[in-house]
């Protein structure tokens, strides 16, 4: 992967042992980017100016503008920050971070602790809590631009921006959203690798009633291949965004995201839209209309045997001997 000139070089990223090819990157004007897009590919366009005024957004000006509003922050023993739904409690598992509440300047002092054991991610839907000076930076984002985006795809609404404030080295596992996402960074550097819909059978998510549903049950780093054997398969296709880069991260695609080491902070706001309505069924069946077809189905058999120990007897059952 091509640095660009001294930003960054590749001791910087973790190593994995599955191959990864670059994606596409396309200027803002490029027609092959609106193409990509209208396909569900992802794309990442450059120049787009998305965000060009968050690009100031550093932990000086944020402490100095964002105002006394609480934020959440992740706190986790490890770089590690697997996301988890807490609503979905199953006994026995354990968050593998904390959630808490802080003002910005308390995370500020946690950043800069130098003798902290813990590592931190912040992140916040941007709301009208924010001071006014971020207001304006928001105002004047390029909504033009995306608003052009969102129709020409015909998107829902925007749900949230998040800000996303997070330390070197920390790494969001893999795992996929259910909405259309252009991701921007506004500074620092972050390393995604983003696996299609078509790769589900071998990153094997976490089922649906689990609290980190939606994330793989692969540990990158020591993926248990007894377990997941599949996971050898698997193909990635991986980028380093930079200040003022905007990854269009299409809905259902896997996604993995490394904050590079000794690259100080990096924040990013993602833009989630509600995906387009799933087309008329058309076959054969794409991966993303099989995986909302294997999470519907999930929620109806969990809601009918109330047990989860139940499905896999309940599953056999219905396909040993059957459907094989
Ligand atoms: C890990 C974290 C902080 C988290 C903890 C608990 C609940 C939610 C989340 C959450 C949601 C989104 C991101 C941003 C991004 C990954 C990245 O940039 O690291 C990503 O996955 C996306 O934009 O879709 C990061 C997080
Ligand atoms: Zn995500």
């Amino acid at each position: 992967m091509m640095a660009e000139w001294n930003a960054w070089t590749d001791d910087q990223l973790k190593t994995y042992n599955f191959p990864i090819h670059p994606l596409p990157i396309c200027s803002v004007n490029d027609p092959q980017a609106e193409e990509l897009i209208k396909e569900q590919k992802p794309v990442v366009i450059k120049g787009s100016e998305l965000i060009s005024t968050a690009q100031k957004w550093d932990l000086e000006y944020l402490r100095e503008h964002i105002g006394d509003g609480e934020f959440t922050v992740y706190e986790s023993d490890s770089e590690s920050f697997k996301y988890y739904d807490d609503k979905k409690v199953i006994d026995g598992f354990t968050p593998p971070m904390k959630q808490r509440r802080m003002i910005f300047s308390e995370f500020y002092d946690a950043i800069k602790n130098k003798n902290r054991t813990k590592k931190y991610y912040l992140q916040q839907p941007l709301n009208d809590k924010v001071g006014p000076q971020i207001v304006v930076d928001f105002i004047n984002f390029n909504w033009k631009w995306i608003k052009q985006q969102q129709m020409n795809n015909n998107w829902g609404p925007l749900t949230s921006n998040l800000l996303l404030i997070s330390e070197e080295g920390n790494v969001t596992p893999c795992h996929y959203d259910e909405q259309e996402n252009f991701y921007s960074q506004a500074n620092g550097y972050k390393r995604v690798i983003l696996f299609p819909p078509s790769q589900y059978k071998y990153l094997y998510p976490h089922p649906v009633y689990h609290p980190h549903d939606r994330q793989s049950q692969v540990d990158f780093d020591e993926p248990n291949l007894k377990l997941f054997p599949k996971f050898k398969k698997v193909v990635g296709f991986g980028t380093v965004l930079g200040p003022g880069d905007v990854l269009y991260l299409p809905s259902y695609w896997f996604h993995y995201f490394e904050t590079l080491k000794n690259s100080g902070i990096a924040t990013a706001i993602t833009f989630w839209y509600k995906a387009a309505p799933v087309g008329n069924i058309t076959y054969p069946l794409t991966a993303v209309q099989l995986m909302a077809m294997m999470r519907n189905t999930e929620k109806m058999i969990l809601e009918a045997l109330k047990d989860y120990k139940q499905v896999d007897i309940f599953w056999n059952m219905l396909a040993a001997g059957r459907y094989c």
